[in-house]
């Protein structure tokens, strides 16, 4: 399933981001890929390390604290560092799934990558190409979006990122572990949790039958959990 989360970050975080960022060390994207993906992948990265990375990664992952469609669609359980990457001068990412699991440099912290996540942060009409083809069980789908607007994609699916043929792509990404495993459980946890949300706009939180659907959707994410 890919969900677009839009304005996850907005204006004057994309802002903020960018010019801790434009300034920052950039090196070979190849620092943080499997075998697979090294093969495939032709982009810069900022280094894990880099002051500039945990400070916006920092930012990064205040925004998405306070996104209630982020924290509903992923149901995060872990969280792997935000990186920031860049493409250029025909720069791409081949086709690729991303690592199963991925382990931080220095303190060892695994996450099992259930989701991924690609921040935008460029304007789109700012480069050409650079679109995250994403193959789905309904085709494939090709996702360029604002700057601040984010995707989230299932690690497992097979992707890639097209060349940038004019101007400079710059994102943000990261893996997730989800509390759901499953895409499809996530997907129906995710569809339930909205129609409650939209119902009880309309009828208000109080309503007997809404109580019984929030239970029903806490019932279940405490039965298909790890937490
Ligand atoms: O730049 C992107 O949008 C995705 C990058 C990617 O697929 C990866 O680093 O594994
Ligand atoms: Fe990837």
């Amino acid at each position: 399933m890919l969900i677009a989360v839009p304005q996850l970050l907005d204006a004057t975080a994309v802002h903020a981001v960018r010019t801790l960022i434009d300034g920052a060390q950039w090196v070979d994207g190849n620092a943080t890929s499997g075998h697979q993906s090294a093969l495939a992948k032709r982009n810069l990265q900022l280094s894990e390390d880099a002051p500039e990375a945990k400070q916006a990664g920092q930012m990064v992952l205040d925004a998405i604290g306070r996104s209630p469609l982020f924290i509903a669609a992923a149901l995060p359980l872990k969280i792997f560092p935000p990186l920031f990457n860049s493409y250029a001068d025909r720069q791409a990412f081949g086709t690729h799934v991303d690592n199963a699991v991925r382990i931080q440099a220095g303190t060892g912290f695994r996450v099992r990558s259930d989701l991924s996540i690609t921040i935008f942060l460029e304007e789109p009409d700012a480069y050409d190409g650079g679109e995250l083809t994403i193959e789905t069980h309904f085709g494939v789908q090709q996702v360029k979006l604002a700057a601040g607007d984010a995707v989230l994609y299932p690690s497992s699916s097979l992707h890639r990122v097209e060349p940038v043929t004019r101007g400079r792509r710059v994102a943000s990404f990261f893996w997730m572990q989800s509390m759901i495993r499953d895409d499809a459980a996530r997907q129906m946890l995710f569809d339930l949790d909205s129609s409650i949300q939209a119902l009880a706009a309309d009828l208000g939180h109080g309503h007997a039958q809404i109580i019984r659907l929030t239970g029903v959707y806490h019932n279940l994410l405490r039965r298909w959990s790890e937490a």
